[in-house]
């Protein structure tokens, strides 16, 4: 059975007390750190982003961070790379001491099989993920691959902000995912919180990024152990 990983995104954290708020994050019951990794602009069409060489409609951080917060903990560094060109990025954030490195299928239909084994080799677990508008059969082939990814990141809102809706819709995605893979990590991200998480346990993800919803929270520990319990409660019923 795939384990319950309740990942607080700390792009929704004090990036100006990063260390602190991971160490707060941890004690309040979280398994791992998700940090989004996002590259410059936009847009809705792939040739789009392909064209201006970049992924989303914001910048956050990159492995001079990773590296400046690993000195500070021993966690799970769960890297989301919201960004066009993943392979670049393999060897720095290997370096920095990212634990998971998590790439866009959109971007890498050419290079996923190198992709997937320069991340094994600089020590860091693989993983997928796709936007809204992709079709899950698209992540297939990686997670059957002979060297497959350990994950799969099913995005749940457009990437880009925390702080946007959850799109229910996306649960298909999961389910397919679930009863194919059972023992897979599958990982939902966007609008998660303690109104969406039993759409997003009952259909089979066992990794969970919350953002605005745990740092907004009067008592983030309360929301972690409210997501994690669904999560288990779902698992425990099949
Ligand atoms: O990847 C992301 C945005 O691209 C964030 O991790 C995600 O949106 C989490 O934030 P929230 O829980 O506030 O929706």
């Amino acid at each position: 059975m795939a384990i319950a990983k309740i990942a607080p995104s700390m792009l929704s954290s004090d990036f100006a007390n990063l260390a602190s708020e991971a160490e707060r994050m941890l004690r309040l019951g979280a398994d791992w750190l998700h940090m989004d990794i996002m590259g410059l602009l936009f847009g809705d069409a792939e040739e789009e982003c392909l064209l201006t060489w970049h992924f989303v409609p914001n910048l956050t951080i990159g492995a001079p961070v990773i590296q400046s917060l690993r000195k500070h903990t021993k966690a799970y560094l769960d890297c989301h790379l919201m960004v066009t060109n993943p392979l670049d990025y393999v060897e720095p954030f290997g370096k920095a001491g990212a634990s998971g490195f998590t790439f866009h299928i959109e971007v890498t239909r050419d290079n996923w099989q190198e992709l997937i084994k320069s991340i094994k080799s600089k020590g860091m677990r693989p993983g997928v993920s796709l936007r809204p508008g992709t079709p899950v059969e698209d992540v297939f082939p990686l997670v059957e691959a002979e060297n497959p990814v350990e994950l799969v990141l099913v995005m749940t809102v457009e990437p880009g902000f925390g702080g946007q809706k959850f799109m229910p819709e996306m649960m298909d995605k999961v389910r397919t995912l679930r009863e194919k893979y059972p023992s897979l990590d599958i990982e939902v991200d966007g609008g998660l919180g303690p109104s969406t998480i039993d759409a997003a346990a009952s259909a089979g993800a066992n990794c969970i990024v919350a953002g605005s919803s745990i740092f907004g929270a009067a008592d983030p520990g309360e929301v972690i152990s409210v997501l994690r319990k669904s999560v288990v409660e779902s698992q425990n019923k099949n």
